[in-house]
């Protein structure tokens, strides 16, 4: 019904459906639940330790089987997936990052373990080469070119080994060309159907993934920035042709990144194309909202819910947030 057709003051009085908690509950349009939550974590080399991320407060690296810990207390949160990033030391970084399918890298051991150990729960890896390349950047590069079609060679391997290793979710986030179906066809000539991809399919270069860099101690390693395959923040028709493509070329589910300075794009995505859409509350939007909250300049518990409802509320199903944990015991207080 259009706000036209609505009866005037005094008959319509708005504030009627605001009068008390009950009935706010009652007549909300959308919810946040730890089912809609993937939360990313960091692995390191070691046993039994954790490492913090200055730039991410609250947030540290973990050994693998920190790891493990970590998947069974999302599990206990009712969070249905975890993301794996791994930390990796400049010794292993080569030009042609074959590190990234080496089937005992750090993300494919922890992989194993946790599908080992916490069976129910998803396991989402990011393909791309940017933890494993000498150079920082997602792709091969060439005469300080990044090079497409041979970066399509090695993230094919990449995606391979990390299905071989349990990973239920394929994360594409190198913004390559083509990079969807190549993955795709790899995938069923070795009988992998059931391997789900979920594209970063408008990834934006973004100064917001700043503290992910650090993360994942890819800072220094990059030259230059990723303009030439990540996409441009003033645009959204072409994150719609993005999105597009992925799905033609076999994505099951779609991402955007950054998140919350782009619910316009997120908005426009699932207006679109009705399928399961995504966004990630990146690095540096975790950083400025911990940064706040541990200066007591925002009521965390609050800011949390509310900036992983405006996702919900934007349209997507699911959101990547450094805060799922805090957030899903938050849910649970609440009931
Ligand atoms: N391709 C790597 C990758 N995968 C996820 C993030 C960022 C996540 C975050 O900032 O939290 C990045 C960084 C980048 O593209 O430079």
């Amino acid at each position: 019904m259009s706000p036209a057709r609505l009866a005037p003051f005094p008959f319509s009085r708005p504030r009627r459906l605001r009068r008390a908690g009950w009935i706010r509950d009652l007549v909300r349009e959308t919810r946040l639940r730890p089912e809609d939550l993937i939360w990313p974590i960091f692995v390191m080399d070691g046993v039994d330790a954790e490492e913090p991320i200055p730039s991410m407060p609250g947030v540290s690296r973990l050994t693998v089987d920190r790891c493990v810990e970590a998947a069974r207390r999302a599990a206990d949160l009712g969070i249905p997936c975890i993301a794996l990033f791994p930390y990796t030391d400049a010794s292993v970084k080569t030009p042609g990052a074959e590190e990234a399918w080496n089937p005992d890298n750090l993300v494919n051991t922890a992989t194993r373990a946790i599908k080992r150990a916490v069976p129910g729960i998803g396991v989402l890896l990011d393909v791309a080469l940017d933890p494993y390349n000498s150079d920082g950047h997602d792709g091969i590069v060439r005469d300080g070119v990044v090079v497409n079609d041979e970066s399509l060679m090695a993230l094919e391997k990449q995606a391979l080994a990390q299905v071989e290793a349990g990973c239920d979710i394929l994360g594409p986030s190198d913004m390559m060309d083509g990079r969807i179906g190549i993955i795709r066809r790899a995938l069923e000539e070795h009988d992998y159907q059931d391997a789900l991809i979920m594209s970063y399919a408008a990834k934006y270069a973004s100064a917001f993934y700043g503290p992910f860099r650090d993360a994942v101690g890819a800072s220094g390693a990059l030259k230059g920035d990723k303009k030439t395959y990540q996409m441009d923040f003033g645009n959204t028709d072409e994150a719609l042709r993005e999105v597009a493509l992925d799905l033609e070329e076999g994505a099951d589910m779609v991402m955007v990144k950054p998140g919350m300075p782009y619910l316009d794009v997120c908005r426009r995505v699932k207006t679109e194309f009705q399928v399961p859409t995504f966004a990630y509350q990146v690095s540096g939007e975790y950083a400025m909202l911990a940064g706040a909250i541990g200066n007591d300049w925002l009521d965390g518990d609050k800011v949390i819910l509310e900036s992983l409802g405006a996702f919900r509320r934007a349209g997507c199903d699911g959101i990547l947030t450094y805060f799922a944990p805090q957030a899903a015991e938050l849910m649970e207080a609440a009931i």
